[in-house]
């Protein structure tokens, strides 16, 4: 995955929802993690809509690679998505809600089975197959929600504050195992997140939104020192 196939692009792509407009003209290097800030409602949960094609764009282009998303589904995307919550059936076992991520209608191979089994083992939930999410703490099912987006094999993966339900501890720990998994998978990561602590241990860039719009983008260190835009100061000073 060296040729950009795993770019992903924003070309002045514009949206309206209700009275917010939103636009978007940014691109999210390949194998990198790109924070996706911004104060609270400023548009970074649809901008990960946009990619992932829960929201139509009234204008512009998403692409992935050279690959014009326009017309495709959610399902037919190259991403995997983690939420902060929610990703886990409840009336599922774990097994089958990580088995979900490769196949819809469980129709598992061997070798799907197997790669389930590493998966479930690298996040450290081995022997939780038959747990239900209900008997499972917020780490252990934010683990099993990362396995199963593990085993989608998907080049870009889009996570919307997937440590925000976790502790301190917890969340440097889950921070830590996702640093491994996507630098060993190459994966092309949008994160969104409200803690400089994250932006710090995982970001290689970093986009800024405010209002619907990019104020800032470029490299974690240049974000640390663009104090200079309002909005981010006030951000970094939380
Ligand atoms: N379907 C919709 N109809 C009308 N307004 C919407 C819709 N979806 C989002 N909005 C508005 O667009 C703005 C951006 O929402 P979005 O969820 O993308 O923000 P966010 O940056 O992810 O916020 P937060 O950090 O609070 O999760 C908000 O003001 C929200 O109320």
């Amino acid at each position: 995955m060296k040729s950009d196939q795993a770019k992903v692009r924003l070309e002045q792509v514009s949206l309206q929802l209700g009275r917010q407009h939103f636009f978007f003209d940014a691109s999210f290097e390949e194998a990198k993690v790109t924070a996706v800030v911004g104060p609270s409602g400023s548009g970074k949960s649809t901008l990960l809509n946009l990619v992932a094609g829960f929201e139509t764009p009234t204008g512009g282009r998403v692409l992935i690679g050279a690959d014009d998303m326009g017309g495709r589904d959610p399902a037919e995307r190259p991403i995997s998505l983690i939420f902060q919550e929610n990703n886990l059936f409840a009336h599922l076992d774990i097994v089958t809600n990580v088995g979900l991520g490769i196949s819809p209608s469980l129709r598992l191979t061997q070798e799907d089975k197997a790669r389930i089994a590493s998966a479930l083992e690298r996040v450290g939930l081995a022997g939780f197959e038959k747990r239900l999410p209900s008997s499972m703490s917020g780490g252990e099912r934010q683990r099993a929600a990362l396995a199963r987006a593990l085993v989608r094999q998907r080049a870009v993966m889009l996570l919307d504050e997937p440590f925000a339900a976790l502790d301190p501890g917890l969340r440097a720990g889950m921070a830590g195992l996702l640093k491994e998994l996507q630098s060993e998978n190459d994966n092309t990561v949008l994160l969104v997140t409200h803690h400089p602590d994250d932006i710090r241990r995982l970001a290689d860039a970093v986009v800024f939104l405010s209002d619907g719009k990019i104020l800032f983008q470029g490299a974690t260190e240049a974000f640390f020192s663009a104090t200079d835009i309002p909005e981010v100061g006030a951000f970094l000073q939380k």
